[in-house]
């Protein structure tokens, strides 16, 4: 745990403001009975639990001010774990405080015990959460596989795969779209075998222009062309005992995969322009997102030489079929960019992560990457926004599945209305006829949704 536990108790009564600041000794309690006081604490101690009774003033009979406290409150700290007490219509309003982003209620009259059972066990959620980060951030400081960064059984699977096959020097294929983490992979298996001490080298075969590829993979002696003023040993050369990992294998031109099996064959080379053979003993795991079958089929990959390189084939599924890693790479990067790049950015805004899960990520990790990148440099505020991250707004309220068929009107309803207001630059009767309803009806929308401001 950082520091003692905080919980802000926001509550207009001073009866019971006396009674709960007593009821929890095991934690500071911060009292404010409106909501000016309530942010100017939330502010001031950033606590990670509160407890709100909707009805304050200036609405107390009501719920409208308790609903704007809880706007703001989650606006400024989407993680804050806000309860909800109230006694008015209770369970209605609960449903919609829980709709819009509140962790748990109770109704009143306050039971002390109950209330603090409730409290506590948020604390305790919270400590699990932070602990939970704090491995997380643990994981992406190991080498190897440690740094791939997942919770999704089908990529679980390919680890194990991976890291099982790692102990054998079987040739490993690894297929997955551009951005999967096919060379982390491949580092990953490295590290996990027993070549480990040994370099790991990386080529990139689409990268390198055709007429220089040979001599980038199979070295040059001095003279061999112009240009070539020294000799230079090639990348396969420098894998001698450790790992060569040719990426975009499907680019290599066929002239050069008779040279490639001929060196898988008798595991020695000969470099461009040299006459002595130098054997070399590495192993080999390469990558591509090209449909080698067909290429084969087509005669452009010689089935040979795929026989030799895809011992073992390893399929790695894009980002939008692991669920959930996108959100948990998201925080992950986050975390591990903020410090460097913008260090006010505290994490992602809960509609950013509604975002995050609804896109499809046609980039995999490398877009997630760079989007996470541009956004916690353009992010202004605590948290990463969707529009920050260039990203369609989602239809999910936040981190909050819809609960039912009113709430999902809501989110739509308020949706339309953001857009509106937007494209009419916050003028109501032009909104109102974008919208085809009427201003009287704007505005009791408007009002319904507390979306004055
Ligand atoms: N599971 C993961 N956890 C953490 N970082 C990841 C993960 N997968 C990929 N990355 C990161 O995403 C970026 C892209 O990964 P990588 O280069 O391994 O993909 P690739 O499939 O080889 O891409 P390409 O086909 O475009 O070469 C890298 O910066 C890598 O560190």
């Amino acid at each position: 745990m950082h520091g003692p536990r905080k919980l802000l108790v926001i509550e207009d009564d001073p009866g019971l403001q006396k009674q709960l600041r007593w009821a929890y000794d095991d934690c500071e309690v911060l009292i404010a009975g409106t909501r000016a006081e309530a942010i100017e604490q939330l502010r001031a101690h950033e606590p990670d639990i509160v407890t709100l009774d909707l009805g304050l003033p200036p609405d107390p009979d009501g719920t409208s001010e308790g609903f704007a406290v809880l706007a703001e409150l989650l606006a400024l700290k989407p993680d804050l774990k806000v309860i909800v007490a109230s006694g008015h219509a209770a369970r209605e309003s609960a449903l919609k405080a829980i709709a819009q982003g509140a962790y748990d209620f109770y109704s009143k009259p306050i039971d002390i015990d109950e209330l603090g059972l409730i409290v506590r066990r948020a604390f305790h959620v919270t400590e699990l959460e932070r602990e939970n980060r704090r491995l997380v951030d643990l994981a992406v400081a190991e080498p190897g596989m440690a740094k791939i960064l997942t919770g999704a059984p089908e990529m679980h699977k390919v680890m194990r795969t991976v890291e099982r096959v790692a102990t054998t020097d079987a040739s490993v294929l690894l297929l997955g779209a551009s951005g999967t983490g096919k060379e982390l992979l491949a580092h990953g298996l490295h590290d996990a075998s027993a070549r480990k001490d040994g370099t790991f080298v990386a080529i990139n075969c689409a990268a390198i222009p055709e007429n220089l590829l040979e001599s980038e993979l199979f070295g040059h002696e001095k003279g061999a062309f112009t240009g070539a003023v020294k000799t230079t040993p090639g990348k396969i050369e420098m894998a001698h005992k450790g790992t060569l990992f040719l990426d975009e294998v499907g680019d290599i031109p066929l002239s050069l995969q008779v040279k490639l099996l001929r060196f898988l064959q008798e595991r020695v080379i000969e470099r461009v322009g040299g006459r002595k053979p130098i054997a070399v003993d590495t192993r080999i795991v390469c990558a591509t997102h090209r449909d080698l079958d067909a290429m084969i089929a087509a005669e452009s990959f010689r089935e040979d030489l795929y026989y030799r390189l895809a011992e073992i084939v390893v399929k790695i599924p894009a980002l939008a079929d692991r669920p959930g890693d996108a959100a948990l790479l998201a925080r992950a990067f986050v975390r591990r960019m903020a410090p460097e790049v913008n260090s006010a950015v505290k994490g992602l805004s809960p509609g950013a992560l509604a975002a995050i899960d609804a896109w499809r990520w046609p980039g995999n990790v490398r877009e997630l990457e760079n989007r996470i990148k541009r956004a916690v440099i353009m992010a202004d505020g605590k948290y990463v926004s969707a529009e920050d991250l260039d990203l369609p707004d989602s239809d999910a309220p936040g981190e909050v599945d819809v609960i039912n068929l009113k709430a999902a009107r809501e989110v739509a309803d308020r949706k339309m209305i953001r857009r509106a207001l937007a494209r009419a630059d916050g003028n109501i009767s032009a909104s109102a006829k974008i919208l085809g309803i009427s201003r009287p009806t704007l505005y009791d929308l408007l009002k319904q949704y507390d979306m004055q401001d």
